[in-house]
């Protein structure tokens, strides 16, 4: 087993989070566990309002456990500052989210090239990742076309070109196909699942859709305020 393998890529460690309700707390998470691995792609299944959103957030560092711990590889992250997490967040973590949030105005390859600018890289060397990337992503002849030109498919894979282009060691999608007819909906979730084994990521992506959560390594669920495996 290589170094990176032998721990998770995120492992949330009995992880509270409550919110307030009234004079009270509504306690939405109760102690989580949960470990993702290296090349590893988790579904989280849960019905509405049992905390899959708090969870992704958590975990995406947006949100501070209220107890507990979330490391980002040995990273523990809890104590750390807004700046350090703006920092783990932008250089460890990619995010997908159900609507695609591309920039409006920036052409398909440049939405994967600013995130790499951003995190230091060089104008050639972004845009040589980015149209791999893309290329990859069955784009390679629609770099030049801004969001509005791209169908929702094609808008959502430029997306998850730009949740990947910076290399994260973690991906954490919310209803990613969710916008989307279900053949488009199963192509998409073919190139997310395709770029994730290429790049050894590990991914946690939250869906109502159970065809898709039956093909990923492991589902789990929310019970309680806790994480629990399903089959
Ligand atoms: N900022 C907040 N302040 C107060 N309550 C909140 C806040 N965020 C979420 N909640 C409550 O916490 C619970 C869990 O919300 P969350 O959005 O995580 O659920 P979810 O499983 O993602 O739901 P859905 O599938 O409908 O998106 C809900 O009862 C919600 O109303």
């Amino acid at each position: 087993m290589s170094p990176a393998q032998s721990q998770p890529a995120l492992y949330l460690s009995k992880v509270e989070r409550r919110y307030p309700q009234g004079s009270s707390f509504l306690e939405v998470l109760r102690g989580a566990d949960l470990a993702i691995w290296p090349g590893e792609i988790v579904a989280l299944v849960a019905p509405s309002g049992t905390g899959k959103s708090t969870l992704l957030h958590v975990a995406g560092l947006l949100e501070k456990p209220d107890g507990g711990e979330v490391f980002v590889g040995t990273k523990p992250t809890a104590s750390m500052n807004d700046q350090e997490r703006t920092r783990v967040r932008r250089e460890e973590l990619g995010f997908v989210y159900q609507f695609h949030h591309l920039l409006p105005e920036f052409s398909a390859l440049e939405n994967v090239v600013i995130p790499q600018l951003i995190r230091g890289l060089s104008k050639a060397e972004a845009q040589d990742r980015g149209t791999q990337l893309l290329t990859f992503l069955g784009l390679g002849k629609r770099l030049d076309h801004r969001p509005g030109e791209l169908s929702g498919g094609e808008q959502q894979r430029v997306a998850i070109a730009r949740a990947v282009a910076n290399a994260p060691r973690l991906l954490l999608a919310d209803e990613p196909t969710g916008n989307l007819d279900p053949h488009t909906a199963d192509r998409v979730f073919q190139t997310l699942v395709a770029i994730v084994r290429a790049s050894k990521l590990a991914a946690l992506i939250a869906t109502h859709n159970m065809d898709l959560a039956a093909r990923m390594d492991r589902r789990v669920t929310i019970r309680d305020g806790l994480i629990v495996q399903l089959p």
